[in-house]
């Protein structure tokens, strides 16, 4: 039986890179969704996951014969969900409020096949180190804080925001690799992975990263 092709819906280059790593074809086409989602009470879990699902089904609505993969990534801290920053004036918050704090990264990821879709989500707890004001006005400048959830990217070489985290990296960069792998291999599309005995537990993709930085940056 022939696989599906697979389709990435997603505008975001780091989502791209490491899906590339995972060595499966694919080709890209960005959702247009509306990503508001629920009420101010709404559970980050189910905020990233009802917006992965929204991407995926909408790209799926325009590739029928394709798998279509997709993600949302958010970031929680104390109960308050931080999105992309709108402004300059929002990026200072956010960073200044993640300052020397510990927060979640959840990002929820669905595949969809024609009109089912499957849903999954992986949280990694992150550690911010204790920053100075100009190290967040550095960070403005350069342009990073804006296409990224919470203002800040883990894989950022020069700011470095990130004391420690625990759980999956990838996670926190956009696309956490262990469930992509399961819910391809469900659609027929197996990961031709190398050493599946060598994955941890607690994050099976990282491994497969370890002393290789990601090409796409922070800034892209
Ligand atoms: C916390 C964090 C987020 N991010 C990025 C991942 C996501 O691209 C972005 C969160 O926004 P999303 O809305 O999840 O994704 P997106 O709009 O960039 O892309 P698309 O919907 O087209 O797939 O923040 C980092 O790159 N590094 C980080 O450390």
């Amino acid at each position: 039986m022939s696989t599906p092709p697979l389709v990435l819906a997603s505008a975001s280059p780091r989502r791209r890179e490491l899906l590339g790593r995972l060595g499966v074809p694919f080709t890209v086409t960005p959702a247009d969704v509306d990503e508001n989602v629920g009420g101010p009470g709404m559970r980050p879990e189910r905020v990233a996951r009802a917006l992965a699902r929204r991407k995926a089904l909408a790209v799926a609505a325009q590739h029928p014969g394709s798998v279509v993969l997709a993600a949302d990534t958010v970031v929680a801290l104390r109960g308050r969900l931080l999105g992309k920053p709108a402004d300059a004036a929002e990026a200072w918050a956010m960073l200044r409020a993640l300052r020397g704090r510990r927060h979640r990264v959840i990002t929820g990821v669905a595949l969809a096949a024609g009109r089912r879709v499957w849903v999954r989500h992986v949280v990694t707890t992150v550690h911010m180190r204790s920053y100075s004001d100009d190290e967040i006005a550095a960070s403005i400048a350069a342009g990073t804080p804006f296409d990224k959830a919470g203002a800040y990217a883990i894989q950022d070489p020069d700011f470095r925001p990130v004391a420690c985290h625990e759980g999956c990296y990838c996670n926190v960069v956009g696309l956490p690799l262990a469930p992509v792998i399961e819910l391809l291999a469900g659609v027929g599309i197996q990961v031709p992975l190398t050493e599946p005995a060598d994955l941890l537990p607690a994050c099976a993709c990282c491994p497969l990263f370890a002393g290789a930085p990601l090409d796409a940056g922070a800034g892209q």
